[in-house]
């Protein structure tokens, strides 16, 4: 049995995650880490890591940014791992995760979907054909009307694939509004798109002279991404501490 300690049990991917695992007799969540206070959790819920004394062998991490550095202390005095899928985090909370990621095991993807972490291997290709022939680069994404952080770490990740492919040379534009100038070449355009009950759509265009490829993806539902993080949390007790992705999970 895999004991998971589930930060943001409060959340709409919180409670994804619960529904998903009340079915499953391999992994169960023993604690909550949550700002967010609710009276129908089937476990103990703590504010803070800080009050949380209950043993596991994962951390799943749904929830904000803020306090990053909390988790990671926790995490490194259990000697457990994260599952960080968590978006939006600053360059300062990027760094304090790899320096974490030196004593215990994190697997950080921005989308635990298996289409997008096959798009990210598809983009890089679709790139390393068509930029030399001049094929413009944008992404569009689009989320629902609660989501904090914009663009989509979903989106800023498939910019990272792109640009990796094309030796880090490509700038990232999220705002034409103040630039009077045509398109540079060496651009890749990211747009996000608010509203609704929207799950998440992310649209990279390669656009060329008369002609327009664009790779897409759909999620339908929450559902995809909470069975992606319960996969990589039975993964990832027992690994060597480093950075993991989901493509060390799914191949
Ligand atoms: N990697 C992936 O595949 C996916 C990643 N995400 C990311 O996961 C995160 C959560 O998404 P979602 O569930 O929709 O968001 P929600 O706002 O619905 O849930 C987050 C929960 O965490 C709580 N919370 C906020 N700050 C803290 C904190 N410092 N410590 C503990 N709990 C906190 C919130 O409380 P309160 O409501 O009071 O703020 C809320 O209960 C986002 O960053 C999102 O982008 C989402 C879907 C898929
Ligand atoms: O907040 C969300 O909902 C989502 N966030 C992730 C992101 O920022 O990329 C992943 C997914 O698209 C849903």
């Amino acid at each position: 049995m895999i004991n998971i300690i589930l930060r943001g049990c409060n959340g709409r991917m919180g409670r994804e995650i619960t529904g998903l695992l009340e079915e499953d007799d391999t992994a169960a969540i023993v604690a909550g880490i949550d700002i967010s206070i609710s009276s129908d959790n089937k476990f103990p819920v703590f504010y803070s890591f800080k009050q949380c004394n209950i043993p596991a062998d994962v951390i799943i991490d749904f929830s904000s940014p803020v306090n990053v550095r909390e988790m990671l202390d926790f995490a490194i005095d259990r000697g457990i791992g994260i599952v960080l899928c968590t978006t939006g985090f600053s360059k300062e909370d990027q760094r304090l995760i790899e320096e974490a990621s030196k004593l215990i095991p994190i697997l950080k993807s921005a989308n635990m979907s298996m289409g997008i972490n096959l798009i990210l291997k598809l983009v890089k290709e679709a790139t390393k054909a068509l930029s030399d022939a001049g094929f413009d680069i944008e992404i569009i994404e689009k989320h629902h009307n609660k989501k904090v952080d914009a663009p989509s770490g979903t989106a800023l990740a498939i910019a990272d694939a792109i640009n990796d492919a094309l030796d880090n040379q490509y700038e990232y534009v999220y705002d034409r509004t103040n630039i009077r100038a045509p398109r540079q070449k060496k651009e890749i355009g990211i747009s996000a798109v608010r509203g609704g009950t929207i799950v998440g759509e992310h649209d990279v265009i390669f656009a060329g002279s008369d002609e327009v490829i664009e790779i897409k993806h759909t999620a339908y539902s929450k559902a995809i991404f909470a069975k992606g993080a319960i996969q990589a949390a039975k993964f990832l007790p027992g690994k060597p501490a480093g950075i993991y992705t989901m493509n060390d999970v799914i191949g």
